[in-house]
């Protein structure tokens, strides 16, 4: 009864807005945004994810592996998982993320609607459940705002403090799986120079050289404290996708390749081939709340064609938003 009631008032709700609320093919709620030149994005109301972004032309952007689980309770490899509060290794939960098997509503108390013009955007909201509070005994509320734009898609995010007393301290990351033709002929721009932790490494420090990441090899590494604008450059794809970040001062960029994919049940053996994982960050300084304080993180990701070449690309040009 409850279930259905909730159902109704998201209905509701979402007749408002230019989103379609509907059942995907295994009877997860899913929420399409559609952009009046075509572009699309899905979200699963299971984990706050979005699991599909479609450009005009109908190319999927984002990577899905051919193993995701399609189970609620189940994580979903692919996609934009929502990692909070804790990304692994550095946090006392085993899994990166409490909010990845959460079922996110949406939010009757969303910010203010854009001021760009944007029409297609979906406010989710997620609260700690009874089991959360026995692992992590913390009250928030995360609010996630995805706005679909013609060629660019936007993830904000904004966690409160609803504790009275307690301080709220956590770490973050937007993780994006990004859809690559190859990943050999990928090139990531933006982070030459920029200090990183390698995760293969048992997080040593190191200061990265060259004039691009390239990959020929299986790479988990955070970069700290990275510029605001990044480059991944699908050469074969003739696309390269301009990522801009707000108060996410890290950048987590990983590739399992070969081996480590066959270690992992929910990826494809070679699905390594055709993702890459970018993630807008804050790992190496947790986020501190005072009770009732918000903190708010941005990543906007476009798509475009590939007319970059290298040593053209501004890193520092800020973000416009
Ligand atoms: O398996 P998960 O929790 O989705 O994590 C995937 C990867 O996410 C990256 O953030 C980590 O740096 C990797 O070490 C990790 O393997």
């Amino acid at each position: 009864m409850a279930a259905e009631y909730i159902g109704r008032c998201q209905e509701e709700k979402l007749r408002k807005m230019p989103v379609d609320l509907v059942k995907d093919a295994f009877g997860c709620d899913i929420i399409i945004l559609r952009e009046p030149n075509g572009a699309s994005a899905v979200v699963h109301l299971h984990g706050g994810q979005v699991t599909s972004w479609k450009n005009a032309q109908g190319d999927e952007l984002l990577f899905l592996s051919s193993k995701a689980t399609h189970k609620p309770s189940k994580r979903m490899r692919g996609g934009i998982p929502i990692c909070f509060p804790h990304v692994r290794n550095l946090g006392s939960l085993e899994q990166q993320s409490l909010v990845r098997c959460h079922n996110w509503t949406i939010d009757p108390n969303p910010p203010p609607p854009p001021t760009n013009g944007i029409k297609a955007y979906l406010d989710l909201l997620s609260r700690p459940t009874a089991a959360d509070m026995n692992i992590w005994a913390h009250n928030f509320e995360l609010r996630l705002r995805v706005s679909l734009g013609m060629a660019n898609l936007t993830l904000t995010t904004r966690v409160k403090n609803i504790e009275k007393v307690k301080a709220l301290s956590f770490n973050f990351a937007i993780c994006t799986y990004i859809s690559v033709s190859d990943i050999s002929e990928v090139r990531i721009e933006g982070l030459e120079t920029t200090d990183y932790l390698d995760n293969l490494k048992c997080k040593e420090r190191f200061t990265e050289q060259g004039n691009a990441i390239t990959f020929d090899g299986e790479l988990d590494r955070v970069y700290l404290g990275t510029p605001t604008k990044i480059a991944i450059i699908d050469h074969e794809k003739k696309r390269t996708f301009e990522l801009r970040k707000d108060g996410l001062p890290d950048a987590v960029v990983w590739n399992p390749w070969d081996k480590k994919s066959k270690t992992i049940a929910d990826l494809g053996d070679d699905d390594y081939m055709r993702m890459l994982c970018i993630e807008s960050a804050a790992v190496e300084k947790s986020i501190v709340l005072k009770p009732g304080q918000e903190w708010k993180g941005r990543q906007e990701i476009t798509a475009v064609l590939s007319s970059y070449c290298s040593g053209q690309f501004d890193r520092h040009v800020a973000s416009d938003g």
